[in-house]
């Protein structure tokens, strides 16, 4: 049963009542955080794209991500939960970055997430390009210490630099790693594809902590082995979740700034979140949705779904979660 108790989360507007195309688009038509004053988790967008490679866009992904986001339901049948009934889930609105100056950009992520992080107990952000993993990232290791990253995407995204800047959309997970933000016993690529610079950038990877799950290896093995494998790689460290929208197939979500073909399907990547819901999952975020290369919402219809199934798998169980 949903809850309806007087103390109960508040929950996205009423569809039978109000229709779901009216009003301004919130997150799933949730609260703002400012109405409900704290919450278990909050979703913030980060509309920051200076550190892409190739195409921009990415800065407008989160108003995208939540005009998309106003068709999603309270239930959740394929984890049996209500992710806004379980836990208060609020939206934050928006991180305000300089677009011209990185350095500046990260610390303003890293302070707004910190400022968040005193009024809810974890943060969902909306990209924005991949560049804000790094400042996200800092400020869960300063509440957690290193955590196992399970970082969704076609790209490795270990590299160290590019035209000398070592603060990138292609960097982040290397900057980490030398930081020691991540457990390097427990970090975990899925949906890796297509071209590199060079085969020393496995080497580097490897080496910076992490291991992989190809996209190659799921369409040989099935997500059922998928998920074995990167369960039993994250164990029970506490588990930030990175997911670059260019993981899906550009027939999925064309609307990225890097896409790579061969990539996974929706289904497949929704199936691999809710295999997570047992484990402690200490933030999350949702990168390089670039509206201007979507059509009919493609890409951001399978973001607000992929935001959904991260938000149910966060949401407490009153039984315990079965395989
Ligand atoms: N993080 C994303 N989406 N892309 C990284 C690609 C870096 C490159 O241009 O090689
Ligand atoms: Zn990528
Ligand atoms: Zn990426």
């Amino acid at each position: 049963m949903q809850p309806t108790a007087d103390n109960a989360p508040r929950g996205p507007v009423d569809a039978s009542v109000v229709p779901r195309f009216a009003g301004i688009a919130t997150f799933a038509r949730l609260p703002r955080l400012d109405e409900v004053g704290r919450a278990d988790v909050a979703i913030v967008g980060v509309p920051f794209d200076s550190g892409v490679s190739y195409r921009p866009g990415a800065r407008f992904g989160p108003a995208h991500v939540r005009e998309a986001s106003r068709l999603l339901r309270p239930y959740n049948p394929a984890q049996d939960v209500f992710p806004f009934g379980a836990q208060q889930v609020a939206d934050a609105g928006d991180i305000a970055v300089n677009p011209f100056d990185i350095a500046e950009a990260v610390r303003q992520v890293e302070a707004g997430a910190r400022e968040l992080q005193a009024s809810a107990g974890r943060i969902l952000a909306i990209g924005g390009d991949h560049t804000i993993a790094l400042p996200l990232l800092r400020a869960v290791h300063a509440q957690h210490g290193p955590v196992a990253v399970l970082h969704f995407d076609a790209h490795l995204d270990t590299w160290d630099t590019y035209f000398g800047a070592p603060t990138t959309h292609g960097t982040p997970f290397r900057r980490a790693s030398e930081e020691g933000l991540i457990d390097l016993t427990a970090s975990m690529h899925v949906g890796i594809r297509g071209p590199l610079y060079a085969k020393s950038d496995l080497e580097d990877d490897e080496r910076l902590g992490f291991s992989i799950i190809t996209s190659e290896y799921l369409e040989e093995h099935g997500v059922a082995s998928a998920i074995d494998r990167l369960r039993a790689r994250i164990g029970d460290a506490p588990l930030y979740i990175s997911i670059d929208i260019d993981v899906l197939d550009p027939a999925h979500a064309p609307g990225t700034g890097t896409p790579e073909a061969g990539g996974l399907t929706s289904r497949e990547l929704l199936r691999m979140l809710r295999a997570l819901a047992d484990r402690n999952i200490v933030g999350a975020d949702l990168v390089e949705v670039a509206p201007a290369y979507d059509h009919a919402q493609l890409t951001a219809v399978a973001a607000s779904h992929v935001a959904y199934e991260l938000l149910s798998a966060m949401a407490p169980r009153s039984t315990p979660v079965v395989e």
